[in-house]
């Protein structure tokens, strides 16, 4: 790990939330050009968020919402057509070609589809961006080998693509990205091809490439599991404008926006068990149920809650789901409990949700 030359801001890394963006967006905008018989397309719409520095970062969206081209503006690829892109400070439109490759150098990249070279060894694949920069063998060999190891391919130096698994292909992307001492990691899709335990693989890596090395890593994906999963911050993309953001956990927890609910709503193991759900009604009738899920976190996730609960609402209080979960690294649980919908059970229970912190939201009512 030593080997791995990193740049960390001079006097050590500032909190996430005090230290400049590592990048912001300004009133962007994106036009694409009317050609032929197809219209302009308004891709990006006034978008303005920052990326805090240090942290892995997910923009997240339905197919269509503007992701690639918002990745694409980080490095230069595309240009806004309004407002401003600034990586560490950077206006990256603004840049001359000749910036522009410096700048590139330190933004590294994956894919989902990995973009390696199948003429080219593990090692000449993450040796490429190291040639182009016009470095010497020797200093070439001494960057490339703790690379390898950094990603777990030590051994794999002289395969080909061809001869390696999924994960093991995403790995080689990621030090090749990482060969040319990037302070900003971007990933496009980069799990996507992947089954879910390669994924967690993957992602565990980029986690520990964020902690080890400082580097933020801004993702995109169209999967709330890898939000969840690696990311501390989050904005959702909704037709090209910023639906919500905000730290994962509090858009997880507490989602604003009806596309956050979602895509949150697609996630395995989010909803309640079709027999039950298939069941609810928007409004109780006489004598039933009113089934509410009950979301304990931070001082709410230590308490006796529930035990407390039946004696203030001085009623049966059934638990019928729960599970517990962590969000961008928080512990967090939840729990489907179903009580009388008498109104004044009900009044109890607002007051003791009130007094408690605890978060509750009514699901449905039946018998
Ligand atoms: N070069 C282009 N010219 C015209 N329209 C484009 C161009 N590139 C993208 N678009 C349009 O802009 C919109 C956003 O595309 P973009 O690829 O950024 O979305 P995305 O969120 O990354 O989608 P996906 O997850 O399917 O890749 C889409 O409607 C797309 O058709």
């Amino acid at each position: 790990m030593a080997d791995i030359p990193t740049a960390p801001p001079p006097g050590g890394p500032l909190p996430a939330d005090t230290a400049p963006p590592m990048v912001a967006f300004e009133q962007v905008s994106k036009v694409y050009a009317a050609t032929g018989s197809q219209a302009a397309f308004t891709a990006l719409d006034d978008i303005n968020y920052s990326v805090p520095r240090g942290t892995i970062t997910g923009i997240i969206g339905r197919s269509g919402a503007g992701k690639s081209t918002l990745i694409r503006l980080v490095n230069g690829l595309e240009k806004p057509t309004g407002g401003r892109v600034l990586v560490d400070g950077t206006d990256v439109a603004a840049q001359s070609e000749s910036a522009l490759r410096t700048l590139r150098r330190s933004v590294g990249m994956i894919f989902q589809h990995f973009n390696l070279l199948s003429s080219r060894t593990v090692f000449d694949n993450v040796a490429m961006p190291l040639e182009i920069a016009g470095q010497s063998p020797a200093e070439i060999k001494a960057r490339v080998a703790p690379l390898l190891d950094l990603v777990g391919l030590g051994d794999k130096a002289g395969r080909y693509p061809a001869e390696l698994s999924g994960g093991q292909k995403q790995r080689v992307g990621i030090a090749r990205a990482l060969a040319t001492s990037p302070k900003l990691l971007l990933s496009d899709e980069a799990t996507s091809a992947l089954d879910p335990e390669t994924t967690l693989q993957i992602l565990d890596l980029l986690k520990t490439i964020n902690h080890d090395l400082g580097l933020t890593v801004l993702l995109i994906t169209h999967e709330m599991d890898v939000i969840k999963a690696v990311t501390s911050h989050v904005a959702v993309l909704d037709q090209g404008r910023v639906a919500e953001s905000g730290r994962t956990f509090d858009v997880f927890m507490s989602p604003q926006h009806a596309t956050t609910r979602v895509l949150l709503s697609s996630m395995p193991g989010s909803g309640l068990p079709d027999a039950i759900q298939r069941r609810l009604k928007p409004t109780p009738a006489a004598g039933d149920n009113v089934l509410v899920r009950l979301v304990f976190f931070g001082k709410t996730a230590n308490q006796p809650l529930t035990a407390r609960m039946a004696s203030t609402l001085e009623a049966d209080v059934n638990i019928i789901a729960g599970a517990i979960d962590e969000i961008g690294g928080e512990p967090c649980g939840t729990l489907v409990v179903a009580y009388p919908a008498d109104p004044a059970v009900m009044e109890r229970a607002a007051q003791f949700y009130q007094q408690t912190g605890l978060r509750a939201e009514v699901l449905g009512y039946g018998a």
